[in-house]
């Protein structure tokens, strides 16, 4: 099967109140982990991609390998820019055989984002590729950048609601009290601001720092209207867990793949549970 816009799933993730998992890809051994979790449960899944992770593995290994997953699992698979700054970055990554992009324009004023978003969702959806914008301001570290809670901006249901009306993005990621990175204590999520949000607009709301969110608050965000959620730092954590507690045993290890095997093992393991836990298994 070839790579998916989120079209293929997200209608039917809203309609039924489940959500697909984002799972970032940093590596090779990401995506198979991904992958592997996806195919033993039956879920359809995106790869998400930063900019960084983009610079890090290069543009045209990002989609083989996307590709390979999609071709060999059979599973409706959307590979998507996660975060992209620009339109022009968009389209770079379309034309690289990207299925699907996010446009992340909250750092700049609500109208100028609205008219940003507009223009790379002209474009995208002229090549059959789904888009996803931002609105308020997520807390914690995204790539590399870091906004502290204080800082962090909720978004307004009011604005959320033009937001979509005007640009017509295929699901919207809204600052709700989830920040990027693992929590000190617990986060405040406004399930008020979700609810209010999905009522009004046909398409799903995103739901971005999925990572250590308490499993009864990722199930009532989804019953409130969140039907992608995104994770990446727990995938991190336990792959780099897994190769610590290798190399701690036995300094002398050489071969990557001793260590690469349960970093990898580790990832299936956090990609099963979260599929589990939003409801997308027997879906693909
Ligand atoms: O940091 C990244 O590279 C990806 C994240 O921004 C992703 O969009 C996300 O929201 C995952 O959050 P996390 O699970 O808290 O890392
Ligand atoms: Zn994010």
């Amino acid at each position: 099967m070839p790579l998916v816009s989120m079209n293929e799933f997200l209608p039917k993730a809203k309609a039924n109140k489940f959500a697909v998992g984002q799972f970032n890809m940093n590596n090779l051994e990401f995506a198979q982990a991904i992958v592997e979790a996806a195919e033993e449960l039956k879920s359809p899944f995106i790869y998400g991609v930063s900019e960084g992770a983009l610079k890090y593995m290069g543009i045209d290994f990002t989609v083989a390998i996307a590709e390979a997953a999609a071709k060999k699992s059979g599973l409706p698979i959307a590979l998507h820019l996660d975060h992209g700054s620009s339109f022009e970055v968009a389209m770079k990554c379309i034309r690289a055989g990207f299925s699907s992009v996010m446009f992340d324009g909250s750092h700049y004023s609500f109208e100028e984002n609205i008219r940003l978003t507009k223009e790379v969702v002209k474009a995208a959806h002229a090549m059959g590729v789904s888009v996803e914008g931002e609105l308020g301001t997520i807390g914690g570290v995204e790539d590399d950048i870091s906004v502290d809670e204080a800082n962090a901006s909720l978004a307004k249901p009011e604005e959320a609601i033009r937001f979509y009306e005007e640009t017509g993005v295929d699901c919207l990621a809204i600052a709700v009290g989830t920040a990027h990175g693992m929590y000190a204590g617990e986060p405040n999520i406004h399930f008020d601001i979700i609810e209010a949000v999905s009522k009004a607009i046909p398409v799903p709301v995103v739901l971005h720092g999925g990572s250590g969110v308490p499993d009864e608050m990722i199930i009532k965000s989804i019953a409130a209207g969140v039907g992608k959620i995104n994770v990446n730092t727990e995938n991190q954590v336990a792959c780099t867990e897994a190769i610590r507690e290798v190399l701690n045993k036995d300094g002398k290890v050489y071969d990557p793949r001793k260590y690469l095997t349960p970093a990898r093992k580790a990832m299936v393991e956090v990609v099963k549970s979260k599929i589990q836990l939003f409801g997308s298994s027997n879906q693909a």
